[in-house]
């Protein structure tokens, strides 16, 4: 094998700690009795009982940015320190580890998708559900016409109070919450009409139809994008929400908090 070995070992010698990304229960044995450095499970579910643990809010396609969410998470957890070589180890084809990567912790920019999901007001599954209709809605459309939407999601009493109804709320007196089947009918029904839904920081559906109201000031959204994705940029100024987007022309599902835009997919890449 011709030196391989030597180079490889040149790329993982010096990493300090393993990611290990949805790892089967055999892996995870593998990875735990044989090395010595830490091990870090990132998965949207800890099936491997495994003791350092990084939840996984969405399955992330982008490998990237599945990385770059367990290492965030790893660093906030207090799991390792931002300067760490990570090995991080994926099975990309089967269910056996076949791929390997080295990376800092620290070297990536601050992307916002980890404090998207852990440090918002919002419950990270009320965002997962929330963020699972927009994209449901965004593959389908509503009976094969593009439909667009806007979600709010957390600090409603604020966000109600910075925005005005534009119709009666058929939420009005019901205890509906994200997440339940019949919602995301409901949801999908009613998203055919203007304004956005506000949802509770514990995912009940306060209103729909709202036309938000907030000051647009200090708001740098990308060029472009019209007047439903800057009142969603600005809403997240204004109060501590974070908002959900479809856009009915270009198809792209948008999140964004604090005023600006955090990121941005294509619902028919999941
Ligand atoms: N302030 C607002 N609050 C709630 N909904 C709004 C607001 N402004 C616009 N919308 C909704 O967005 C719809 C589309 O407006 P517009 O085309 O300007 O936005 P856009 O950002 O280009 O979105 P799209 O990409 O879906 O076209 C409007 O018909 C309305 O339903
Ligand atoms: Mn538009």
């Amino acid at each position: 094998m011709s030196g391989l070995g030597d180079l490889v070992s040149n790329i993982i010698g010096d990493a300090d700690a393993v990611f290990l990304f949805s790892p089967s229960a055999a892996n995870h044995e593998t990875f735990v009795h044989g090395t010595d450095v830490p091990i870090v499970v990132v998965a949207e579910e800890n099936n491997v009982d495994a003791e350092a643990f990084v939840e996984l809010p969405i399955e992330f396609t982008n490998i990237t940015e599945r990385i770059r969410f367990g290492l965030e998470g790893g660093v906030d957890h207090g799991h390792i320190d931002s300067g760490t070589i990570v090995l991080c180890a994926m099975n990309l084809f089967d269910d056996s580890v076949d791929s390997l990567m080295r990376v800092r912790a620290g070297e990536f920019t601050h992307t916002g998708i980890y404090d998207l999901f852990v440090n918002s007001r919002a419950e990270s599954s009320v965002i997962r559900n929330v963020l699972e209709v927009v994209i449901g809605l965004g593959k389908k459309g509503q009976k094969g016409k593009p439909v667009g939407a806007l979600f709010v999601v957390g600090d409603a009493g604020k966000v109600m109070n910075k925005s005005r109804s534009l119709s009666y709320n058929p939420f009005e007196k019901s205890h509906v919450h994200v997440g339940d089947p019949i919602v995301d009918v409901m949801l999908k029904e009613f998203s055919r009409l203007d304004g956005a839904f506000v949802i509770s920081d514990a995912g009940k559906i306060v209103s729909a139809y709202r036309y938000l109201e907030p000051s647009a000031e200090g708001v740098d959204i990308p060029k472009g994008l019209g007047t439903r994705h800057m009142a969603a940029g600005a809403i997240t100024r204004d109060t501590n929400a974070i908002a959900i987007v479809l856009s009915e022309s270009d198809g792209l599902v948008r999140a964004f908090s604090g005023g600006e835009l955090i990121f941005e997919l294509d619902p028919e890449a999941y």
